[in-house]
């Protein structure tokens, strides 16, 4: 079956992350240690809140009041791996919508193994780059209905009968890491104000793209880059969604 193309229009994009400041949803982030800084401060530039805690005694109490979870295997530790199940089983007891970050999932069998294991969860939305995407295929095939997103140049939202593009950026976005983990923090404090987990993520994808855009005219290099979109994301509005996306 062909996928039905969707769009979001500036009006949408605007209502989420309206949304996402009036509600200041928590996100709670179970993240590598190069991304933890970079995620946390555009979360806050996005208006969401940003919740780290790692320990695999408390990360179940710290999670069970945030508005999203966030799992990203980028440096994944022993405790890390005892950590994920608590986040499942609290995703899961208190329906808290979980995005996977499979960092690096084609270098490890550990990590294709926690993947297996995230993907048995409820409710769960998998952000990748291409290599990674393509790596996890094969565990997508018997369940269609995950939302999957793929970034890259162009962003890819796909999910069964359903598919979303997002053609916004900055080639800079690749020269400072963490910045795709911060994308998927981004999906996750959508997807805590939006129920639905295609536009929640075309919603985050969207102004993290186009306030890259802001940012690239504003810098002179990778460095001065992640600072000036910190800066874009925070003074994102609608005028300034609508303008590029016309
Ligand atoms: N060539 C590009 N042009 C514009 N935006 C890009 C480009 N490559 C990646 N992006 C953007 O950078 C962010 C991180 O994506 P990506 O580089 O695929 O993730 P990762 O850092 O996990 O490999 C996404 O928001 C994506 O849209
Ligand atoms: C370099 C590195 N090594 C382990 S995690 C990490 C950060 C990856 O960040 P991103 O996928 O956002 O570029
Ligand atoms: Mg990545």
């Amino acid at each position: 079956m062909s996928a039905f193309s969707e769009k979001l229009d500036a009006a949408g994009v605007a209502s989420i992350l309206a949304r996402v400041a009036e509600r200041r949803p928590r996100v709670h982030c179970l993240t590598n240690t190069v991304a933890q800084n970079v995620t946390a401060n555009m979360l806050l530039a996005f208006g969401a809140m940003p919740s780290m805690a790692g320990h695999p005694d408390e990360v179940a109490a710290v999670a069970a009041g945030a508005g999203a979870i966030l799992i990203n295997l980028g440096t994944i530790s022993p405790e890390g791996e005892r950590a994920i199940p608590k986040l499942l089983a609290v995703a899961q007891e208190h329906r808290i919508p979980l995005v996977l970050d499979p960092v690096f999932v084609e270098l490890s069998p550990l990590r294709l193994r926690l993947v297996g294991d995230v993907l048995a969860s409820f409710d769960v939305l998998v952000r990748g780059n291409a290599t990674e995407m393509a790596v996890l295929e094969p565990l997508f095939v018997p369940k269609r209905d995950i939302v999957r997103v793929t970034t890259g140049a162009v962003d890819r939202i796909e999910t069964e009968g359903r598919s979303l593009s997002v053609a916004h950026g900055h080639a800079w976005m690749t020269k400072v890491t963490g910045l795709g983990c911060a994308s998927s923090a981004l999906v996750a404090a959508c997807r805590a104000v939006e129920p639905d987990p295609m536009i929640a993520a075309a919603a985050a994808l969207t102004a993290y793209g186009i306030a890259g855009e802001i940012a690239a005219e504003r810098a002179t290099g990778p460095g001065s880059f992640a600072m000036h979109l910190i800066d874009a994301l925070a003074g994102l509005d609608e005028a300034a969604l609508a303008a590029r996306m016309s």
